[in-house]
């Protein structure tokens, strides 16, 4: 036999101590999960959702249906059963889901624990009692165009700006959890109105986080699903499947637009000034109209300078060049602090466009990006100031952004619907 050289025997042992790391790495999570108890036995939440009773189906997202149950300490569960492209190996799924399961935060649905019975896989989550943001915000409306009363009346009752503006600073510190401060990094991929819950507390979730480790990479029909929803996708990420946590700023940032508009960008009704709804805040962004884009079903309970913050985060956050779309970090600090002094948002759109060639970015003065496309400072370095907090009182012009220097607007037209 040839002789070993030093750097061989070296690099074997290197890789036997990393087996054995890695071996006694998953021995404790083992462990750790047992003594938790994350490891749910099959006839426990058999009896938990009376054997998976239709009468305690929630629904059926893309991953499977949805059953409510209650286990035997008391505790209510949402129990999902996930569907044929989770189908990976149980070790490889009981890897993932016991990682998942600690991750714990106030604005993240908790799950407490998984189940894999032969080739069934299940995720344990906390039940959130109250409904998912998509069916408070976007409930449907009459044939008019407006609102049909009841629907109306509910959402004026459930979903004032206070509630709203909540929900944004939930979802913004799940995120920057999410991205940076859970033990392992998690970028969501599909932020949007249904997968924010609400608990009793109307304190938002975010749901469905880390279901990209749950699924192989390699299933096409998964990848599909687990890429993301239209209407949410940031324009790299569908064109070129660049991911990064700025994919889901920009979904965070479509989901800022909808709480304000009502509307969901998705399906959003054009109007003579836009085709999309992230067009159209663009515009009456650029107009200082801002406010004229709010919920009229909010509109007596609306903060406008919270509101007009929060139209300019959603465009900063949906800029259609990554690099130029603030960190989760930002963002939390952007929203807790005031008055606040914002860069310029760029149109958001298409990457790959005439308008993006053109773009470099824009720095601002209050707050340090620590982020540029190109580090050059274009001839639009402005900056917006928030000012005096008032109710808004059905008066939709007030208070916008004061606009040191505006952009030269473009004529062509960009859109982030597919
Ligand atoms: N932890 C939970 N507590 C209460 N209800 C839940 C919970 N998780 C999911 N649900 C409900 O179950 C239903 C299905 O949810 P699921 O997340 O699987 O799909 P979805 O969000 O509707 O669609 P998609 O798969 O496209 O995200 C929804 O009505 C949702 O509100």
């Amino acid at each position: 036999m040839k002789p070993r050289t030093f750097l061989e025997s070296l690099m074997k042992r290197i890789f036997r101590r990393r087996d054995r790391a890695e071996a006694k790495e998953e021995e404790d999570l083992e462990a750790i999960a047992a003594k938790e108890q994350k490891m749910f036995k099959y006839e426990t939440l058999m009896a938990a959702t009376r054997n998976f009773s239709p009468k305690q189906r929630l629904g059926e997202g893309g991953f499977g249906p949805v059953f409510k149950g209650r286990l035997e300490d008391g505790r209510e569960v949402a129990v999902k059963r996930l569907g044929r492209g989770s189908r990976q190996g149980g070790r490889e799924f009981t890897n993932e889901a016991m990682l998942l399961s600690r991750v714990q935060h106030r604005n993240v649905v908790n799950l407490y624990g998984y189940c894999s019975h032969a080739d069934e896989r299940l995720l344990v989550y906390e039940y959130v009692p109250n409904e998912s943001l998509d069916k408070l915000l976007f409930s449907r409306r009459g044939g008019g165009g407006g609102d049909e009363p009841e629907v109306g009346r509910r959402r004026v009752e459930l979903m004032d700006w206070k509630r709203r503006y909540e929900v944004i600073v939930g979802v913004a510190r799940g995120l920057l959890y999410l991205h940076e401060d859970a033990h392992t990094p998690i970028i969501h991929r599909d932020i949007k109105a249904s997968n924010i819950l609400l608990d009793d507390r109307w304190v938002p979730k975010i749901a469905d986080f880390g279901m990209a480790r749950l699924f192989p990479e390699d299933l096409t029909h998964v990848n599909t699903r687990v890429a993301g929803t239209n209407g949410y996708m940031a324009p790299e990420y569908v064109m070129h499947g660049s991911l990064s946590a700025k994919a889901d700023v920009f979904s965070f940032g479509v989901l800022v637009l909808e709480l304000i508009s009502g509307q969901k960008n998705s399906s959003f009704v054009p109007n003579a000034e836009a085709d999309s709804l992230l067009e159209w805040a663009w515009k009456l962004f650029k107009k200082g109209r801002s406010l004229e884009m709010m919920d009229p079903t909010m509109r007596s309970t609306a903060v406008t300078e919270q509101v007009a913050m929060c139209v300019h985060i959603g465009l900063l956050c949906t800029q259609s060049d990554p690099k130029l779309r603030p960190h989760m970090k930002r963002v939390v600090v952007i929203l807790s602090k005031k008055p606040s002094t914002l860069e310029e948002p760029l149109r958001p759109g298409i990457l790959g466009s005439r308008y993006r060639r053109r773009a470099h970015g824009t720095r601002g003065s209050s707050y340090s990006l620590g982020e540029s496309s190109s580090g050059t400072t274009s001839a639009s370095n402005s900056t917006s100031t928030y000012a005096s907090t008032s109710n808004l009182n059905n008066t939709a012009t007030t208070s916008t952004p004061t606009t040191a220097r505006s952009q030269t607007p473009h004529s062509e037209q960009h859109s982030i619907e597919h």
